[in-house]
């Protein structure tokens, strides 16, 4: 991709065996949790074998204890192996379910600790080409999918790890018993058996969780038919052009498409492996004992074959798949890998790595070294030479663009669709850099101010502009965050985009929440979310913000909304900066200078009057429109 080299080879980064990964993250569950895991972990391996053991000498002491009678030594001997075994069981009782919700605790710290993290990367960026990058984006929908969700997850993945104590443990144990009472021969046999087993229960399910990733694309598409059916968004326009017999059948085929290969794969993973790793296990299992016992039967006692037996099958038991460790251990570092690609594309963009707050590092601009004090513009803002093009897009937006803003005043910026409107806000919001040429204040080139300290400079309605679950006041305050107590200015600025008129005589009024499923909450139309917006703007041009950039405005407001507006506006922002980009020509003409853009270039520019006359492409779109406009009311303006 252009101009960001070396972002190809992010994906071929080396990267640790997941175990180690694994390992390397289970310190993050905190030393109070570990320090009680690893005990509990450790004892509930220990404990079955306890039973195990306690238990055959219960049962070895029945016939002497019961001949003796009660007082016996023999009848003490049976009670104090019944006292041990019941204390086994008992403290296993206890402790599983402690074991359970401390993993639970674990997994939570882990992924919420991942998931700040993961937050803090993706608003590192001071501007948005990353973010919009596509492999970007996947990297973060995979990773907060399952952070949020916690299926498989890191969090599962750690707690799974120090599940595995207990199994690893109780195998141990199992094996000192068959060892010490038996032979070590046949300890070291099961051993053997069992670690086979893990294998290829191990293998397989690397194998499944491979197929898995490589479906993703197709687990995607599920995903986005999902919440087509469920999301309010698309549900208007499902119904009423009678989209859901095919929308169900699209996700029925989806869903074949993703299961049919998954199985296939389930099978190959699973099923010859199963069969010959049982033959196998089965084979050196007979065969160790078989040999053994042979030699070694005559040195068995009735407790020690007791023990023996059920330490064998106990031994045997731990081949199998361990639900609360496996899928955990193999899938769940899937979303940490997410999220470290996440990071390292991220770090890979040109200011990615930089602070976009205040006090973080700016970067060492090639316009020199870094201006502090951000002054107001007083003459004017100037776009000189600029050329830009997107990342991954299909070509060059602007191509040498040469612009004025003059100070103080109002520039209407006009052009068809895809002209570059917005792409010019974005340019001079440090959304992102232009390829080459450079923005200037007053001659000042923006990128050697620091980017948070510019933008403050700035008050933005974007043509997409945020709708924020919160009360009408904060909505407005959020335009200078740092006021936002100041509530005269907060009503002051929502009268004059009429936000009073939009909210009604609701009680709370600015005060309502705008969100529908909040209780008390309002639903605003296109329209009245918009005269938020507008209030947002007027908020921090009272606070300090003296460029006032307006991407379609008005656009959704009626003509007698957009005309009120106009007039207070053009009041309230005197002195101010004005950059108004909109479709509406009867807009556009009242500002003092209108730029038309076309093919990347700024192509005519001057007042109403002066590109009325010049009869080119201002002329031409004003009177189509204006006349469009009469036809629907009779007005010929
Ligand atoms: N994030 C993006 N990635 C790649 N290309 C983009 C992106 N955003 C915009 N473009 C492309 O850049 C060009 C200019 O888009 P821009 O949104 O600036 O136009 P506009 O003049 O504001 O259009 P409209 O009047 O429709 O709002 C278009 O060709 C568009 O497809």
């Amino acid at each position: 991709m252009r101009g960001l080299p070396g972002r190809e080879d992010v994906s071929a980064v080396p990267r640790p065996d997941p175990r180690w990964q694994v390992v390397r993250l289970v310190p993050l569950t905190g030393p109070a949790l570990l320090s009680a895991m690893v005990p509990v972990n450790l004892a509930l391996g220990a404990l079955p074998v306890v039973f195990v053991v306690a238990a055959a000498h219960l049962l070895a002491e029945v016939p002497a204890a019961v001949a003796a009678g009660a007082g016996s030594p023999a009848f003490d001997r049976l009670l104090t192996a019944f006292a041990v075994a019941a204390a086994a069981f008992l403290l296993r009782e206890i402790l599983s379910p402690l074991q359970e919700s401390l993993g639970e605790l674990a997994a939570r710290r882990v992924d919420g600790l991942m998931y700040d993290r993961l937050m803090a990367t993706a608003l590192r960026p001071r501007g948005l080409a990353a973010l919009e990058d596509q492999r970007v984006l996947e990297a973060l929908r995979l990773a907060s999918r399952e952070l949020e969700y916690g299926v498989q997850s890191p969090g599962q993945a750690c707690a799974g790890a120090l599940a595995l104590l207990v199994r690893v443990t109780e195998l141990c144990c199992c094996l000192v018993a068959v060892g010490a009472v038996f032979s070590w021969w046949a300890a070291l046999g099961l051993g053997g058996v069992v670690l086979l087993f893990r294998h290829g229960q191990r293998g397989g399910l690397r194998r499944y969780a491979r197929a898995r990733v490589s479906l993703a694309d197709e687990e995607r598409r599920i995903d986005y038919l999902r919440r087509l059916v469920i999301e309010p968004g698309a549900g208007k326009e499902i119904r009423v052009f009678g989209l859901i017999r095919w929308l169900s059948g699209m996700l029925e085929d989806a869903y074949r498409g993703w299961l049919r290969p998954l199985w296939a794969a389930r099978r190959r993973a699973y099923v010859w492996p199963f069969v010959w790793f049982t033959a196998a296990g089965t084979a050196v299992t007979v065969a160790v004992f078989w040999t053994v016992g042979t030699t070694a039967a005559d040195r068995l006692t009735m407790t020690g074959f007791l023990i023996v037996m059920q330490a064998a099958l106990g031994a045997l038991r731990l081949g199998e798949h361990y639900a609360e460790v496996d899928l955990q251990t193999e899938v769940g570092l899937r979303a940490y890998d997410a999220a470290e690609r996440f990071a390292a594309r991220i770090d890979a963009y040109p200011g990615g790595r930089e602070d976009a707050y205040p006090g973080g590092r700016e970067s060492e601009s090639a316009a020199g070294p870094p201006v502090r004090e951000v002054p107001d513009p007083v003459h004017a803002i100037r776009f000189d030479r600029v050329r830009f093009g997107y990342p991954g897009g299909r070509g060059r937006v602007f191509d040498g663009l040469d612009l004025t803003i003059p100070a103080g005043r109002c520039t209407a910026i006009v052009g068809m669709n895809g002209a570059g409107k917005s792409t010019l806000v974005k340019l001079l919001c440090r959304l992102y850099d232009p390829d080459g040429g450079t923005i200037r204040v007053d001659g000042t080139d923006i990128a050697s101010f620091p980017v948070t300290a510019w933008r403050r400079k700035l008050s933005v309605v974007f043509q997409d502009f945020a709708r924020y679950e919160v009360s009408a006041a904060e909505n407005i305050g959020f335009g200078a965050v740092d006021a936002l107590d100041d509530r005269a200015g907060i009503e002051a600025a929502a009268r004059t985009a009429g936000v009073p008129a939009v909210l009604g005589p609701a009680p709370g009024g600015l005060d309502v929440p705008l969100a529908r499923h909040l209780s008390g909450g309002a639903d605003l139309s296109g329209g009245q979310w918009q005269r938020i917006a507008l209030a947002r703007t007027l908020f921090a041009l009272r606070h300090g913000s003296p460029v006032i950039v307006l991407d379609e405005p008005t656009a959704s407001l009626d003509v007698r909304a957009e005309t009120r507006f106009f007039d207070e506006f053009a009041e309230l922002t005197q002195g101010a900066t004005t950059l108004l980009i909109s479709h509406r020509f009867a807009t556009v003409r009242r500002a003092d200078l209108i730029v038309v853009l076309a093919g990347g270039r700024c192509v005519e520019q001057g007042g109403h009057d002066e590109l009325m006359a010049l009869d080119g492409r201002y002329a031409h779109m004003f009177r189509l429109q204006a006349h469009r406009f009469a036809e629907y009311t009779g007005d010929p303006t």
